[in-house]
């Protein structure tokens, strides 16, 4: 991607929407490679576009919640490097929005834990009454909370696609059966136990997104970025509450002000300094909520 920044001693290697993937400077590409980064710009997307201006501070913010939750979340074995198991020097520029991380052998499964019905899934539940094929109670309303949380997988796209939402038994057919299940088990249960410790600090995680792979022992690892805003949907508690069922605790300002100054044609317009300044504000404040 043009733009993702240099970072001495490494090479860029692939984009996300608002992250770039590199590999130590020594090594050809990811499969060659003992050790990546992860970086994280101060980018925001919204309706698939990288939004201007950056959002000072948010890439440092969200690397700093998938830090805190990997370590909450201990008991799972993550994809984080020590740094005992690293050589390759993480410059002073980049480090504090980035993650050293061992590389796996990813699966092709988004796997997608809702705890609330809102957005895709809302969508798909009013046109069939279930989501990804798991039938759910008639009647429930946009943002109502779910009995339990589902699992609701995705096939993970290529660069730029939208992922596809498929049914577990589609999972099975692509990693197989046992693998399926533990991305599945796996999935609900680190959802739970960070929904509960969110619930507990005043913020809602309504549906979040994990992503895993094998290690070279074979052991299966939470990967990628883990639990993060741009990953999940967080709601602030006492607004859900109220009545406020699917406000973003960090991305409605954003949506609310293009929903007032875009037609959704074309680009989107350059974001004013208010709405960044407040946003800004929005990620510092849910850090603050959580104690990450
Ligand atoms: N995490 C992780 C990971 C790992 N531990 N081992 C091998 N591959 C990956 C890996 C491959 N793609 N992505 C998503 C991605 C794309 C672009 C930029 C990003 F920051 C992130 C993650």
């Amino acid at each position: 991607m043009s733009g993702a920044p240099v970072v001495e001693g490494w090479r860029h290697v692939s984009s996300g929407k608002v992250r770039e993937l590199y590999v130590p400077a020594s090594t050809a590409d990811v499969a060659g490679a003992t050790e990546l980064l992860l970086v994280a710009s101060d980018r925001v997307s919204a309706y698939d576009f990288a939004l201007e201006p950056p959002i000072p501070g948010k890439g440092e913010l969200l690397t700093r919640l998938s830090r805190f939750w990997f370590e909450q979340l201990g008991d799972v074995p993550n994809h984080l490097l020590t740094p005992s198991g690293t050589t390759t020097p993480v410059p002073d520029a980049v480090a504090a929005r980035s993650m050293h991380v061992m590389p796996l052998r990813m699966f092709p499964v988004e796997c997608v834990v809702r705890g609330y019905l809102v957005g895709s899934g809302w969508a798909e539940y009013q046109e069939t009454g279930s989501v990804c094929g798991v039938e759910l109670p008639a009647g429930l309303s946009d943002g109502d909370r779910l009995p339990e949380p589902i699992y609701t997988p995705a096939y993970k796209a290529p660069q730029g696609e939208h992922d596809e939402n498929i049914s577990f038994e589609r999972t099975e057919e692509l990693v197989g059966a046992a693998d399926a299940a533990s991305l599945r088990d796996l999935s609900l249960a680190v959802y739970s136990e960070a929904a509960a410790i969110a619930l507990q600090r005043g913020v809602v995680i309504a549906d979040t997104k994990f992503e895993f792979g094998r290690d070279a022992d074979g052991l299966i690892r939470i990967a990628d970025e883990v639990l993060t805003s741009d990953s999940s949907r967080y709601w602030d508690a006492v607004a859900y509450e109220s009545g406020n069922r699917t406000d973003s605790f960090d991305k409605q300002i954003v949506r609310d002000w293009l929903s007032a100054h875009w037609d959704r044609t074309g680009t989107p317009p350059v974001l004013p300094d208010e709405v960044v300044e407040r946003t800004a504000a929005r990620y510092r404040e849910l850090i603050e909520r959580l104690g990450a």
